[in-house]
């Protein structure tokens, strides 16, 4: 079974990443996590580092490619997985990221998401802008500005597939998450369908 988790950065898509797959292994189960970052937080540090800044499209076209990289990386474990696969962001995460930038689809992710095996269910990590900032400052290991952090937000809403997307509220208790992550992989067979072509 694969759960892909998305959702704005500082949603807490890690957090409950982590928390779910030590929960099923606490229980006997057997679960793995699956990080599909694109290296933005590694970039970003870079950027404030150097004072460097790549070029949009330039630092969209890594960022792609870091991504596609990753989720094929996960697919292939997952394809030798027997158990819980959660996958921490996806493909989503990259189309809604060109959506900020003005960039269209394009066809390769679309074509690519048809292509790869259908997750179980896309959990989509629902917070308020405001509070996903007001974590990341906290965290203190990379910066987004509100301004992005309320344009992904955006974009997310804006993507053909999220209308699919299983929302959880990301500000409840972290336990609570947790609950009904669970809950949903126990009923999974009663997950709606998932996003079309994904
Ligand atoms: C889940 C959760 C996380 N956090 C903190 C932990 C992290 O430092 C930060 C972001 O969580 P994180 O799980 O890293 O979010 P994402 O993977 O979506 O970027 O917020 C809270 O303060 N409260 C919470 O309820």
């Amino acid at each position: 079974m694969i759960i892909v988790l998305t959702g704005i950065d500082g949603s807490g898509k890690s957090t409950a990443a982590h928390a779910l797959v030590n929960s099923v292994a606490a229980h006997g189960g057997k679960a793995v996590l699956l990080n599909n970052h694109a290296g933005r937080r590694t970039m970003s540090v870079l950027s404030a580092k150097t004072g460097i800044r790549l070029p949009k499209r330039l630092a969209e076209a890594l960022e792609t490619t870091f991504r596609v990289w990753n989720v094929l990386v996960s697919h292939l474990r997952a394809s030798r997985f027997e158990g819980l696969v959660v996958m921490d962001r996806h493909l989503y995460c990259q189309l809604a990221l060109r959506t900020t930038k003005g960039l269209p689809r394009g066809r390769f992710l679309p074509w690519l998401l048809k292509a790869l095996p259908a997750p179980d269910a896309v959990v989509h990590f629902d917070i308020h802008p405001g509070e996903a900032h007001r974590r990341i400052m906290a965290r203190g290991t990379d910066d987004e500005t509100l301004e992005d952090l309320i344009a992904f937000r955006d974009a997310y809403q804006q993507l053909p597939e999220y209308q699919d997307f299983v929302k959880v509220d990301a500000t409840l208790p972290p336990a609570e998450l947790a609950r009904q992550l669970e809950q949903l992989i126990v009923k999974g067979q009663q997950l709606p369908a998932p996003p079309a072509g994904a």
